[in-house]
């Protein structure tokens, strides 16, 4: 409702789309671009971490037993297993970036997607959709972080995701990327123009 909203601050904003369809590249560049504006709600992962990811800006990279502990500890919002590894949004991750008056950002697969929707976080939902499976191969190859199992464990969840991605209903907003700079452009003027559209309504932002 417009008072719970006016208390509660900006709506969250959720992209999702398969392994290698860009979201890091879109949100890289919308942090660039808006400073002090959003931030990142930074999810548990039980992977291991990549080359140049740091703990507690890209991911809070823990053992499967500490994750487990904390979600029976009732401390995420959501959590799914994927291709092989648990992943979870933190409610502290999330209360986090509110306290600080900015819009929280989650970059979360389908199945946090379908909990989220449970809950009365009441997020703003972008789908972020590539051209093809191939080419979310070539994008996966080159980016040169995967295994080929790994590579084809998410290749194999990308179909699933992209059916569920383009069903009607699910997503507020399809991002379609294949050109990088006019998906972001897209992407950009869809999050401001939502963003303008609270603030007329009374909510109050960075
Ligand atoms: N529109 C695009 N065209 C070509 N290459 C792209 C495009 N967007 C991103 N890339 C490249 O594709 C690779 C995957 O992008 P990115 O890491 O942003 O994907 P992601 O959706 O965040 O993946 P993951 O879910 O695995 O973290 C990167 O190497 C990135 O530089
Ligand atoms: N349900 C959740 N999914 C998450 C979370 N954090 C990230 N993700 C998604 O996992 C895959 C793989 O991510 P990667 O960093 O290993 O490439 C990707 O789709 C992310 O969006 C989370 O907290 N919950």
């Amino acid at each position: 409702t417009l008072m719970a909203q006016t208390v509660t601050g900006p709506r969250p904003l959720v992209l999702c789309g398969p392994s290698g369809s860009g979201k890091s590249t879109l949100l890289k560049r919308l942090f660039a671009e808006f400073p002090d504006k959003f931030g990142f709600s930074v999810s548990h992962t039980t992977r291991r971490p990549r080359e140049g990811e740091e703990h507690g800006v890209h991911y809070y990279f823990v053992e499967r037993p500490v994750m487990e502990q904390a979600i029976a500890n009732d401390e995420f919002i959501e959590t799914a297993e994927f291709t092989g590894n648990m992943y979870g949004t933190s409610k502290e991750a999330v209360r986090d970036i509110q306290s600080q008056g900015r819009v929280c950002i989650l970059d979360i697969e389908q199945k946090g997607v379908e909990q989220i929707k449970k809950t009365d976080l009441n997020p703003i939902l972008i789908f972020n959709n590539p051209p093809t499976i191939d080419e979310l191969e070539r994008r996966l190859r080159k980016r040169n972080t995967e295994t080929e199992e790994t590579l084809r464990k998410r290749l194999d969840a990308a179909q699933v995701e992209i059916e569920y991605g383009l069903t009607p209903g699910n997503f507020h907003k399809i991002i379609h990327n294949r050109d990088i700079d006019v998906a972001y452009e897209e992407f950009r003027d869809f999050v401001v123009d939502e963003l303008k559209k609270q603030e007329a309504m009374g909510v109050r932002f960075n």
